[in-house]
């Protein structure tokens, strides 16, 4: 069976800030993923109960709502069950989960249609939208001085807002039990979002206690292992640790230095995996990501860094997009909503 995959725990908080950045890189290096200690200081536990209690009510409200929301090219708005398709090479059917993407909002207001159910708490989405987008400013520092690079903040001044638009998207998720589809049963090889790394240069994902599903693919190629919600260590934190993974654009930024990490998310099999115990679901699964993206213009080239030039060793295991086929960020992005929404792009070229 398989076994956690053996993720590091990281203290932001810690005194010496040039160790917490050190640690981030290696573990960046090792696993592009690591565990952020939730002890309510970046991004207060509250806010993460509100935004996921937020999430619920936009999945519940009628579909009619979230139907005048579809998703459209900018990558904002509601995707409906089955319509995105994460890994088209080996999946069968879309992925069996319903997503809603933000994009940037505009003095606490969205840029886009959102449901009337939630107009309500539209200024607390933004606000939360907000906190994600200061703590992955924060990682992209603690990241640029943990790899030498000069100058330290030449990731971060690569987000900033004054520099244009970005593909920056917080997404609600919401993946249904098993048993609770009717339509296109899910078989034996179908999963609730398929292998595939991020698109932006790093993910912050929020998960429930009790609600597994996520592995990463090992860097033998082939052994898929679990991520545990909450990882030894943490248990008596005020929320499960906040999960940070590295995506292509710093895979593309760092020459594959920093590892894009192929992941999935899975229907629960019924018995906890050793290091999972606790966490065998089989009601709905919500989880919340905060996918950060530069402004769209960023070029990707490597970046100056002695670690990063004196790397020779290879790309992340399964990631095709691990190595870059573009020059910006908006023609990364624009290149893989076309391979994993096929549907919407077809219309668009009819
Ligand atoms: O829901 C999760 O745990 C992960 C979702 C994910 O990988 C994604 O949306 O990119
Ligand atoms: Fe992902």
């Amino acid at each position: 069976m398989a076994t956690a995959a053996k993720i590091p725990v990281i203290d932001l908080s810690g005194d010496d800030q040039t160790q917490v950045a050190k640690d981030l890189v290696e573990a960046a290096i090792e696993h592009g993923f690591v565990y952020i200690r939730n002890t309510g200081k970046d991004i207060p536990v509250e806010a993460i109960d509100g935004a996921f209690a937020v999430s619920k009510k936009l999945f519940d409200a009628p579909l009619s709502e979230k139907q005048a929301c579809t998703i459209q090219k900018n990558n904002r708005g509601w995707s409906a069950m089955n319509y995105e398709t994460l890994d088209p090479a080996n999946q069968r059917i879309g992925d069996f989960k319903e997503a809603f993407n933000f994009g940037e909002f505009v003095d606490g207001k969205a840029q886009q249609p959102i449901p009337p159910t939630i107009a309500p708490d539209e200024a607390q989405i933004s606000a939360f939208r907000d906190l994600c987008n200061a703590l992955s400013l924060k990682l992209n520092t603690l990241l640029g001085i943990g790899l030498g690079v000069s100058p330290p903040d030449f990731f971060t001044s690569a987000h900033l807002r004054s520099r244009g638009p970005s593909g920056s998207i917080l997404r609600f998720l919401r993946y249904p039990p098993r048993s609770a589809i009717t339509e296109l049963a899910p078989g034996a090889d179908d999963v609730r979002a398929g292998a595939h790394s991020d698109y932006g240069s790093l993910t912050l994902l929020f998960r429930l206690r009790g609600q597994p599903g996520l592995e990463i693919l090992l860097r033998d190629g082939k052994t898929w292992s679990p991520v545990p919600v909450v990882p030894p260590g943490t248990e008596d934190d005020p929320a499960p640790p906040i999960l940070m993974n590295i995506g292509d654009l710093l895979s593309y930024w760092t020459n594959g230095l920093l590892r894009s990490t192929v992941h999935r998310v899975v229907f629960p099999s019924g018995d906890s995996p050793a290091g999972l115990e606790g966490e065998a679901d089989h009601g709905p699964r919500y989880s919340i990501a905060y996918f950060c993206h530069p402004f769209g213009g960023t070029e990707l080239g490597p970046v100056p860094s002695e670690r990063v030039k004196e790397y020779k060793g290879g790309l992340a295991e399964g990631n095709p997009y691990a190595e870059r086929k573009v020059m910006t960020a908006d023609e990364h992005l624009r290149m893989r909503l076309e391979a994993s929404y096929t549907q919407l792009y077809k219309e668009g070229k009819a």
